[in-house]
């Protein structure tokens, strides 16, 4: 018998097709937040409790958060947010719009990656598809390289660095890693700043109103966080600095706000609801609003801005508003994930 006894080594992947991997072959994995699989409250609250138990997103010591999350909000919310799924829904496919454009997004990059035979894979941080599913079905197409581009254009290591870590952990299963590279945070990648400036002139050219007021709503993010030393909204601060040069827009015609505040502790601002409602009161009649730290719309764009704040403005005597659609599956979105995709790639191929 030889010294190592093979009966005690495991030779492959636990539940990959590790045997298929082709040196040298590299793949890309698109990673976004995570949407629930239905508008029912049950779904919701499984996504839910898989994000706020995540304790990149939450940092509260979680002997003190769990029971608030499970006595609290996993039995208000749910039901509240269900309903405002509803509303957005694409009944179509049966799914969350943010699963819709992310699946088109791979799919449209993988098409144009076509001639360098570069497979796409992507996944979700919470719920499904997961990451570790998606990296399995690269392993499985022969990867054993992987650029990893989360899709979050500002850093945040609420956003950003779980999508990584989430990676990280489905290797550690793993006995055959691939290789990663993990693409950075782009706020002003010129890309992304053309690719912005011209969504908001089609959006515009199809108004047959000007709005006097552009507002840029990003998500919020606890002041704490940033204390604590998150890029976050330095990062949003370098991406309205280029859009507005861009564009050639002031900060008073083009300004920067932060919505979706949960919770009771100190966020980002000035907030998005508040300043609209302030220029409604200064007897702004016509907005438009851009959100420019999502790359496909969501329930955070299509529910929170286009119907809550929507229906705040109007009911406060706004006249016209309009919402500049997120890059979603636009081909300026897929030329920019190639060229982010293809940098990292560099050496590679
Ligand atoms: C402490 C809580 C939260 C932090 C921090 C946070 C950061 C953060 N989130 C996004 C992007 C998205 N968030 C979305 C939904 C969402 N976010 C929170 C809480 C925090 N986010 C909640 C509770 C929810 C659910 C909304 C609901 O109504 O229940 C989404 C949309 C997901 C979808 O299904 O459409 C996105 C996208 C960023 C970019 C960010 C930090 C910068
Ligand atoms: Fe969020
Ligand atoms: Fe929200």
């Amino acid at each position: 018998m030889s010294f190592i006894d093979a009966r005690n080594i495991r030779t492959g992947n636990r539940g990959t097709a590790a045997e298929t991997v082709r040196p040298g072959t590299a793949g890309v994995l698109l990673v976004n937040l995570g949407t629930p699989d239905g508008t029912d409250t049950a779904s919701v609250r499984r996504y839910l409790t898989e994000f706020l138990s995540d304790r990149r997103v939450i940092e509260a010591n979680p002997l003190i958060w769990q029971p608030i999350l499970r006595g609290i909000v996993l039995v208000t919310r749910p039901r509240k947010s269900a309903a405002n799924y509803k509303r957005i829904w694409n009944t179509e496919r049966n799914e969350s719009p943010l699963r819709t454009y992310t699946r088109a997004q791979a799919e449209l990059l993988e098409a144009r990656l076509a001639g360098d035979a570069i497979p796409v894979e992507w996944g979700m941080r919470y719920g499904s598809p997961s990451t570790a599913s998606a990296i399995d079905r690269l392993i499985a197409r022969g990867c054993d390289r992987i650029v990893l581009l989360p899709l979050y254009p500002q850093y945040s290591a609420t956003t950003t660095a779980t999508a990584n870590d989430q990676a990280f952990r489905a290797l550690m299963r793993l006995r055959r890693q691939p290789a990663i590279r993990t693409v950075p945070s782009f706020p002003d990648d010129p890309d992304y700043i053309q690719a912005l400036a011209a969504s908001v002139r089609k959006r515009l050219s199809e108004l047959d109103w000007i709005p006097e007021v552009l507002i840029a709503s990003f998500h919020g993010l606890p002041v704490e966080y940033v204390q604590r030393g998150d890029p976050y909204v330095t990062e949003c601060a370098r991406t309205m600095n280029a859009l507005r040069e861009e564009l050639r827009m002031t900060p008073q015609e083009l300004p920067l706000t932060f919505q979706s505040r949960f919770g009771p502790t100190r966020w980002l601002g000035p907030y998005t609801e508040p300043k609209v409602l302030k220029l409604a009161a200064h007897g702004v009649k016509r907005i438009a609003v851009i959100t420019p730290g999502f790359m496909a719309d969501c329930i955070e764009t299509l529910d929170e801005i286009g119907n809550e704040l929507r229906e705040a403005f109007e009911h406060a005597g706004g006249e016209h508003f309009a919402t500049i659609p997120c890059l979603n599956d636009s081909a300026d979105a897929i030329a920019l994930l190639e060229r982010l995709v293809r940098r990292e790639l560099a050496g590679w191929r």
